[in-house]
């Protein structure tokens, strides 16, 4: 297929990149490189050097794509809480006119990286695709808006249309001396902050919150493998139907504590990890462990790499490869 993947410099999107490019995949990047990375980019995609909000300029309608994968987006739910009109500017403004380019250009299908924050503090555990949502941030109710969009899009338009809800994705994709991981600046996300910290590039780890209601008082979350969560991307391509929207959610299914993470990150790395407590971070659910029941029976997904071990093992590879000789 001829493909568009906006946001493919970033984290995700250059390991979803990799994999179509590895399955025979015809791939152009569109990506401003806002947060991500140059040498993130696959060489064998042409890059396109544009905001998702102009996409109508490469999505022509002699170009001929066979679909959209579209990662590009502000992802920080604590930022979002800071500056929410930054993030319904970038991530549901910019999603509305990549939509309007995908009809115009008449793109048959499109894959959306959704999240498991538009659910909220969920009222069931673990949480199917048609649990309550009730976004506690900013950022889960730009993705829901998007969510929505595209459920009318495939019903009006006969868009073949896949969201897929990511849980936590953390890991590394390593191939053949290749290794394509995490590298967000600033970085806000749990596992890598914690291996800097182990590296000694960071003195102590600050822990948001150690009163919520859970076996430790700090926050639970499902960790997907970023390699897993990759190919089900090729899979929803695959699925993708006209005239519906699918949605799926991502997740192993186990929640594993704000603590728990970082005793895993003590115990592959062999380094300590001071953490100090600190305030709750606004805006983050309680806990969130994904049901993916639904993306097993109709994708036929099966992650292979389930357990907290081996992301965070790969995600420290990938971090002593590429991160650790950096400047903080
Ligand atoms: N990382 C996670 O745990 C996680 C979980 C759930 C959902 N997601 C979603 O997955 C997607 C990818 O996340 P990631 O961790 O790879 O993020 P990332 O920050 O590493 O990558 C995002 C990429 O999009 C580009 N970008 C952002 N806004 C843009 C715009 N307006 N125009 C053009 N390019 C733009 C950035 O330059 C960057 O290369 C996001 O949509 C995010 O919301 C991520
Ligand atoms: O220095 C830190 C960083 C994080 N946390 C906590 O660790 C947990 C996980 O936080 P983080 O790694 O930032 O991920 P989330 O905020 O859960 O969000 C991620 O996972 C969501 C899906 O669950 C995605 O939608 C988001 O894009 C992605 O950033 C939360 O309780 C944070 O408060 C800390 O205590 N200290």
């Amino acid at each position: 297929m001829k493909l568009l993947v906006t946001g493919g410099a970033g984290y995700i999107g250059s390991v979803v990149t990799r994999m179509l490019l590895d399955h025979g995949h015809q791939v152009t990047v569109l990506d401003d490189l806002r947060t991500g990375h140059r040498e993130a980019l696959a060489p064998e995609a042409t890059h396109v050097d544009l905001p998702v909000h102009e996409a109508a300029r490469v999505l022509t309608p002699d170009a001929g794509y066979d679909g959209v994968l579209h990662f590009a987006a502000l992802i920080a739910a604590g930022e979002s809480m800071i500056r929410p009109e930054l993030y319904w500017h970038t991530n549901t403004v910019g999603s509305i006119a990549l939509i309007d380019a995908v009809r115009a250009a008449r793109v048959p299908r499109m894959v959306f990286s959704s999240t498991a924050a538009v659910y909220g503090n969920p009222t069931e555990l673990p949480i199917p695709e048609t649990a309550v949502k009730a976004p506690t941030s900013t950022y889960g109710a730009t993705k829901l808006a998007v969510d929505m969009a595209l459920t009318s899009e495939a019903i009006a338009h006969d868009l073949a249309a896949v969201s897929l809800r990511y849980f936590n994705v953390a890991g590394a994709y390593l191939r053949d001396g290749l290794a394509i991981g995490e590298r967000h600046a600033p970085e806000t996300h749990l596992i890598p902050i914690a291996l800097d910290v182990a590296a000694g590039r960071r003195e102590k780890l600050q822990l948001f919150g150690d009163d919520y209601p859970t076996v430790d008082g700090t926050c639970v979350r499902d960790y997907i493998h970023v390699e897993d969560l990759a190919r089900a991307h090729l899979l929803a391509l695959d699925a993708a139907t006209p005239g519906r929207h699918r949605i799926y959610n991502l997740g192993n299914g186990n929640g594993f504590t704000n603590r728990q993470v970082v005793d895993v990150v003590r115990e592959v790395t062999g380094h300590p990890v001071p953490v100090e407590v600190a305030p709750r971070r606004e805006g983050d659910p309680a806990e969130l462990v994904a049901s993916s029941a639904l993306a097993r029976d109709e994708l036929g997904w099966t992650p292979a790499k389930p357990t907290l071990h081996d992301m965070v093992g790969d995600a420290w590879t990938f971090y002593r490869a590429h991160v650790a000789g950096q400047p903080s």
